[in-house]
C-alpha cells in the first residue's frame, strides 16, 4: 500500500511552475529525490509535509486527503518533517527544543523524555543533549533537525537535503540510520549526493522542471549510466545524466510535433 499519493499535482510560485500536473505514489522505504537546481524538489516535499498548499491536484497521505482541516492534526503527528532552512530556537539545549517538537507533534507526554534521548543518540549527539543549540557546529545543528523530524517515530518521514553540512562519518552513519527508518516508514530524501542515493536509498525518483524525468532502483539508474558512456563519475552520476538527457529529448520531441 502506497502511504503518500500525490495525482495531477501543481504548484505555481508567481509565473513559476514549479511542479506540472505530478503522479507519484510511495510506499516504504527510502525514496531519494533527485534533481537540478530548481527542478521542483524542494517544492513537493513542502506540499507532502502540509506546509504549502498545492494549486491543483490531490495529496494523500496515509489514506487521508489533506486538503479538509478535519484529518490534518492526526496525520501530522505521523510526520517528520526537516526543512531545507530549518528554524530553532538557539537559547534552547538540545533536549528542550526536541521535547518541543514532539510537544508540538502532540506525543503522550509520559513518552517524551525517552523518545527524545532516542532521536538524539539516533544522530550522534547524546554527548551533547545538554548543550544549547547555539553553541553546536552547522552539521550538529542539521543532526539536531534531523533528530525533531524522528522523535516521533514518523510513518511518514520528509528530508530535504538532510546531509548538506554532514562530515563525511556522519554522513555514513546517517545514511545507516535512513536504511533502518525506511525498513518500516516512508522516507523521502532530496539530495545532490549520488553517494546517499547508492548507499541507501530503494528507490530514486528525479525531477526536472516540475515532473518526473525517471523513476527506478539506484541499480537500474546505474545500469542507464553503463549503457549510456555519458559524462559523470560514478554510475549514478552517468545514469542521472542519461536520464535528464533523454527526458528533455522526449519533450522536445513532443513540442514539436
Ligand atoms: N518563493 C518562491 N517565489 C518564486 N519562485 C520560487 C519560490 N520558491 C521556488 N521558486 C521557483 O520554483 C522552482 C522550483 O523550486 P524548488 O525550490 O522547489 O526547487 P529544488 O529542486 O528544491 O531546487 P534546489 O536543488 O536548488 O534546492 C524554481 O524555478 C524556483 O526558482
Amino acid at each position: 500500500m502506497s502511504s503518500l499519493r500525490v495525482t495531477g499535482l501543481r504548484v505555481r510560485h508567481r509565473k513559476t511552475l514549479a511542479l506540472d500536473s505530478l503522479d507519484l505514489a510511495l510506499g516504504t522505504g527510502v525514496h531519494g529525490l533527485l534533481g537540478p537546481n530548481g527542478a521542483g524538489k524542494t517544492s513537493l516535499i513542502r506540499v507532502l509535509a502540509t506546509v504549502a498548499r498545492p494549486d491543483a491536484g490531490r495529496v494523500e497521505l496515509l489514506g487521508e486527503d489533506t486538503s479538509g482541516h478535519r484529518k490534518l492534526a492526526g496525520v501530522r503527528r505521523r510526520l517528520g518533517y526537516l526543512p531545507q532552512e530549518f528554524g530553532y530556537y538557539p537559547g534552547f539545549t538540545v533536549r528542550d527544543f526536541v521535547a518541543y517538537v514532539a510537544w508540538l507533534k502532540e506525543m503522550p507526554a509520559e513518552r517524551v523524555p525517552a523518545a527524545v534521548e532516542r532521536a538524539v543518540a539516533r544522530v550522534g549527539l547524546a554527548d551533547r543533549i545538554d548543550a544549547k543549540v547555539r553553541t553546536l557546529s552547522g552539521g550538529m545543528v542539521r543532526r539536531v533537525g534531523i533528530a525533531q523530524a524522528i522523535v516521533n517515530d514518523p510513518a511518514v518521514l520528509l528530508l530535504d537535503e538532510p546531509t548538506a553540512g554532514l562530515d563525511p562519518e556522519q554522513r555514513v552513519e546517517f545514511r545507516a540510520l535512513l536504511r533502518e527508518l525506511g525498513a518500516s516508514a516512508t522516507v523521502v530524501v532530496s539530495t545532490h549526493l549520488v553517494e546517499d542515493v547508492a548507499a541507501a536509498c530503494t528507490e530514486v525518483t528525479l525531477l526536472d522542471a516540475g515532473r518526473i524525468a525517471y523513476r527506478g532502483t539506484p541499480q537500474a539508474l546505474s545500469l542507464l549510466g553503463e549503457a549510456s558512456g555519458g559524462p559523470g563519475d560514478h554510475p549514478i552520476e552517468r545514469g542521472y545524466t542519461a536520464a535528464l538527457r533523454a527526458h528533455r529529448t522526449t519533450g522536445a520531441r513532443e513540442a514539436v510535433r
